[in-house]
Protein backbone atom coordinates (compact mmCIF):
# COMPACT_ATOMS: atom_id res chain seq x y z
CA UNK A 1 0.00 0.00 0.00
CA UNK A 2 1.39 3.39 -0.80
CA UNK A 3 1.39 5.36 2.31
CA UNK A 4 0.79 9.21 0.58
CA UNK A 5 1.39 10.61 4.54
CA UNK A 6 5.47 9.76 3.90
CA UNK A 7 6.95 12.08 2.04
CA UNK A 8 8.24 11.94 -1.39
CA UNK A 9 11.54 11.88 -1.09
CA UNK A 10 12.16 8.72 1.41
CA UNK A 11 9.47 7.36 -1.26
CA UNK A 12 11.78 8.23 -3.93
CA UNK A 13 14.96 6.87 -2.18
CA UNK A 14 12.87 3.77 -1.88
CA UNK A 15 12.11 2.81 -5.00
CA UNK A 16 15.54 3.97 -6.34
CA UNK A 17 17.04 1.31 -3.69
CA UNK A 18 14.46 -1.24 -5.12
CA UNK A 19 15.50 -0.30 -8.66
CA UNK A 20 18.88 -0.97 -8.02
CA UNK A 21 18.22 -3.79 -6.40
CA UNK A 22 16.95 -5.37 -9.23
CA UNK A 23 19.70 -4.19 -11.38
CA UNK A 24 17.50 -2.48 -13.59
CA UNK A 25 20.23 -0.59 -16.12
CA UNK A 26 20.93 3.29 -15.71
CA UNK A 27 18.52 3.11 -12.59
CA UNK A 28 19.53 6.68 -12.77
CA UNK A 29 19.28 7.74 -16.07
CA UNK A 30 16.31 10.03 -16.78
CA UNK A 31 14.72 11.91 -19.28
CA UNK A 32 14.83 15.88 -19.14
CA UNK A 33 12.71 17.72 -21.03
CA UNK A 34 13.14 21.38 -21.39
CA UNK A 35 11.57 24.29 -23.59
CA UNK A 36 13.12 27.47 -25.13
CA UNK A 37 11.74 30.86 -25.24
CA UNK A 38 9.66 29.81 -28.19
CA UNK A 39 7.92 27.07 -26.27
CA UNK A 40 9.47 24.48 -28.38
CA UNK A 41 10.17 21.19 -25.93
CA UNK A 42 13.19 19.46 -26.27
CA UNK A 43 13.83 15.47 -23.95
CA UNK A 44 17.06 14.04 -23.65
CA UNK A 45 18.40 11.19 -21.02
CA UNK A 46 20.90 12.63 -18.31
CA UNK A 47 21.90 10.82 -15.12
CA UNK A 48 20.60 11.87 -11.85
CA UNK A 49 23.85 12.19 -9.86
CA UNK A 50 22.51 13.54 -6.43
CA UNK A 51 18.83 13.84 -4.31
CA UNK A 52 18.13 15.67 -1.57
CA UNK A 53 15.04 17.70 0.18
CA UNK A 54 16.37 20.38 -1.68
CA UNK A 55 15.83 18.25 -4.88
CA UNK A 56 17.43 16.39 -8.17
CA UNK A 57 20.79 17.00 -9.17
CA UNK A 58 22.19 16.60 -12.82
CA UNK A 59 25.10 17.52 -14.89
CA UNK A 60 26.40 19.03 -18.29
CA UNK A 61 27.29 22.07 -20.14
CA UNK A 62 25.70 25.50 -19.19
CA UNK A 63 26.06 26.44 -23.19
CA UNK A 64 24.74 23.36 -24.34
CA UNK A 65 20.54 23.44 -26.16
CA UNK A 66 19.41 22.35 -22.63
CA UNK A 67 21.52 25.06 -20.46
CA UNK A 68 20.05 27.70 -22.93
CA UNK A 69 16.54 26.45 -22.68
CA UNK A 70 16.90 26.71 -18.69
CA UNK A 71 18.30 29.90 -18.57
CA UNK A 72 15.32 31.22 -20.72
CA UNK A 73 12.87 28.98 -19.04
CA UNK A 74 13.89 27.24 -15.90
CA UNK A 75 10.45 24.98 -15.97
CA UNK A 76 11.73 21.18 -16.47
CA UNK A 77 10.26 18.03 -16.43
CA UNK A 78 11.92 14.56 -15.35
CA UNK A 79 10.80 11.20 -15.87
CA UNK A 80 12.50 7.68 -14.89
CA UNK A 81 11.21 4.98 -16.28
CA UNK A 82 11.90 1.35 -14.84
CA UNK A 83 10.19 -1.44 -16.87
CA UNK A 84 10.62 -4.02 -15.22
CA UNK A 85 9.18 -3.01 -11.78
CA UNK A 86 6.71 -1.17 -14.20
CA UNK A 87 7.21 1.72 -12.32
CA UNK A 88 7.26 5.36 -13.91
CA UNK A 89 8.30 8.58 -11.68
CA UNK A 90 7.95 12.29 -12.71
CA UNK A 91 9.17 15.38 -11.77
CA UNK A 92 8.02 18.86 -12.52
CA UNK A 93 10.02 21.51 -11.22
CA UNK A 94 12.05 24.31 -11.66
CA UNK A 95 16.28 24.00 -12.60
CA UNK A 96 18.51 26.38 -11.12
CA UNK A 97 22.30 25.86 -11.29
CA UNK A 98 23.97 23.81 -7.99
CA UNK A 99 26.73 26.02 -6.57
CA UNK A 100 30.26 25.80 -7.97
CA UNK A 101 31.75 24.82 -5.53
CA UNK A 102 29.51 21.99 -5.75
CA UNK A 103 30.21 21.63 -9.09
CA UNK A 104 34.07 21.66 -8.37
CA UNK A 105 33.68 18.77 -6.24
CA UNK A 106 31.78 16.41 -8.29
CA UNK A 107 33.80 17.15 -11.31
CA UNK A 108 37.18 16.62 -9.59
CA UNK A 109 35.26 12.40 -9.23
CA UNK A 110 35.03 11.98 -12.93
CA UNK A 111 37.65 9.67 -14.82
CA UNK A 112 39.77 12.33 -16.58
CA UNK A 113 39.03 11.17 -19.62
CA UNK A 114 35.52 12.72 -19.17
CA UNK A 115 37.20 15.54 -17.44
CA UNK A 116 39.11 16.46 -20.51
CA UNK A 117 35.68 15.45 -22.73
CA UNK A 118 34.02 17.97 -21.00
CA UNK A 119 36.31 20.61 -22.51
CA UNK A 120 37.05 19.01 -25.69
CA UNK A 121 32.61 19.23 -26.30
CA UNK A 122 31.02 22.40 -27.03
CA UNK A 123 28.32 20.43 -26.34
CA UNK A 124 25.33 20.97 -28.76
CA UNK A 125 27.40 23.13 -31.56
CA UNK A 126 27.57 21.90 -34.96
CA UNK A 127 30.98 20.39 -35.46
CA UNK A 128 32.35 19.42 -39.05
CA UNK A 129 33.13 15.58 -38.16
CA UNK A 130 33.84 13.12 -35.09
CA UNK A 131 37.91 13.96 -35.81
CA UNK A 132 37.35 17.64 -35.04
CA UNK A 133 36.41 16.22 -31.45
CA UNK A 134 39.42 13.55 -31.28
CA UNK A 135 41.97 16.73 -32.07
CA UNK A 136 40.31 18.91 -29.24
CA UNK A 137 40.99 15.77 -26.92
CA UNK A 138 44.37 15.39 -27.88
CA UNK A 139 45.04 19.60 -27.18
CA UNK A 140 43.32 19.68 -24.05
CA UNK A 141 45.04 16.46 -22.90
CA UNK A 142 48.50 18.50 -23.76
CA UNK A 143 47.33 21.57 -22.38
CA UNK A 144 46.72 19.71 -19.06
CA UNK A 145 49.44 17.09 -19.14
CA UNK A 146 50.89 16.36 -15.72
CA UNK A 147 48.49 18.50 -13.77
CA UNK A 148 44.19 17.84 -12.28
CA UNK A 149 42.04 18.74 -15.24
CA UNK A 150 40.01 21.92 -13.49
CA UNK A 151 36.28 22.37 -14.55
CA UNK A 152 35.55 23.97 -17.36
CA UNK A 153 33.44 27.08 -16.22
CA UNK A 154 30.51 26.10 -18.75
CA UNK A 155 30.41 22.85 -17.33
CA UNK A 156 28.07 22.36 -13.74
CA UNK A 157 25.23 20.89 -12.64
CA UNK A 158 21.81 22.10 -11.93
CA UNK A 159 19.23 21.14 -9.19
CA UNK A 160 15.34 20.48 -10.01
CA UNK A 161 13.12 21.76 -7.46
CA UNK A 162 10.27 20.31 -7.52
CA UNK A 163 6.67 21.55 -7.89
CA UNK A 164 5.03 18.08 -8.06
CA UNK A 165 6.28 14.41 -7.90
CA UNK A 166 4.18 11.80 -9.51
CA UNK A 167 4.43 8.06 -8.42
CA UNK A 168 3.08 5.71 -11.05
CA UNK A 169 2.47 1.83 -10.67
CA UNK A 170 1.10 -0.37 -13.15
CA UNK A 171 -1.03 -2.57 -12.68
CA UNK A 172 -3.14 -5.13 -14.68
CA UNK A 173 -6.10 -3.63 -16.82
CA UNK A 174 -4.83 -0.55 -17.38
CA UNK A 175 -6.16 0.46 -13.90
CA UNK A 176 -2.58 1.70 -12.47
CA UNK A 177 -2.25 3.42 -9.49
CA UNK A 178 -0.84 7.39 -9.74
CA UNK A 179 -0.07 9.16 -6.87
CA UNK A 180 0.48 13.04 -7.53
CA UNK A 181 2.39 14.93 -4.71
CA UNK A 182 1.82 18.76 -5.28
CA UNK A 183 3.96 21.65 -3.31
CA UNK A 184 1.78 24.40 -1.60
CA UNK A 185 2.51 28.13 -1.22
CA UNK A 186 3.65 26.94 2.25
CA UNK A 187 6.15 24.36 1.57
CA UNK A 188 4.18 21.32 2.23
CA UNK A 189 2.81 18.65 0.23
CA UNK A 190 -0.81 18.16 -1.04
CA UNK A 191 -1.29 14.59 -1.78
CA UNK A 192 -4.09 13.27 -4.61
CA UNK A 193 -4.53 10.42 -6.84
CA UNK A 194 -5.04 10.75 -10.79
CA UNK A 195 -7.17 8.68 -12.80
CA UNK A 196 -4.78 6.31 -15.20
C1 LIG B 1 22.14 7.03 -20.64
C2 LIG B 1 22.54 8.45 -20.99
C3 LIG B 1 22.98 9.30 -20.00
C4 LIG B 1 23.35 10.60 -20.31
N1 LIG B 1 23.74 11.43 -19.30
C5 LIG B 1 24.03 12.72 -19.57
C6 LIG B 1 24.30 13.63 -18.51
O1 LIG B 1 24.29 13.29 -17.31
N2 LIG B 1 24.58 14.92 -18.86
C7 LIG B 1 24.58 15.35 -20.15
O2 LIG B 1 24.84 16.53 -20.38
N3 LIG B 1 24.30 14.51 -21.17
C8 LIG B 1 24.01 13.22 -20.91
N4 LIG B 1 23.69 12.36 -21.94
C9 LIG B 1 23.66 12.90 -23.31
C10 LIG B 1 22.32 13.64 -23.50
O3 LIG B 1 21.27 12.72 -23.74
C11 LIG B 1 22.35 14.68 -24.64
O4 LIG B 1 22.72 14.08 -25.85
C12 LIG B 1 23.32 15.82 -24.34
O5 LIG B 1 23.17 16.28 -23.00
C13 LIG B 1 23.07 17.00 -25.28
O6 LIG B 1 21.74 17.42 -25.13
P1 LIG B 1 21.24 18.85 -25.61
O7 LIG B 1 21.93 19.15 -26.93
O8 LIG B 1 19.76 18.73 -25.75
O9 LIG B 1 21.64 19.85 -24.54
C14 LIG B 1 23.31 11.06 -21.65
C15 LIG B 1 22.86 10.19 -22.65
C16 LIG B 1 22.48 8.91 -22.33
C17 LIG B 1 21.97 8.01 -23.43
Amino acid sequence: MFDTNLDPFLHFDRLMKQAVAKQIPEANAMSLATVDEKGVPSVRIVYLKDVSQEGFVFFGNYDSHKGKDILANPNVCLNFHWPEIWHQIRITGKAEKISAAESDAYFATRARLSQIGAWASNQSAVIKDHDHLTRRVLEFEKQFDGQAVPRPPNWGGWRVKPTEIEFWFGLTGRLHERYIYSRAADGSWKTFMRSP
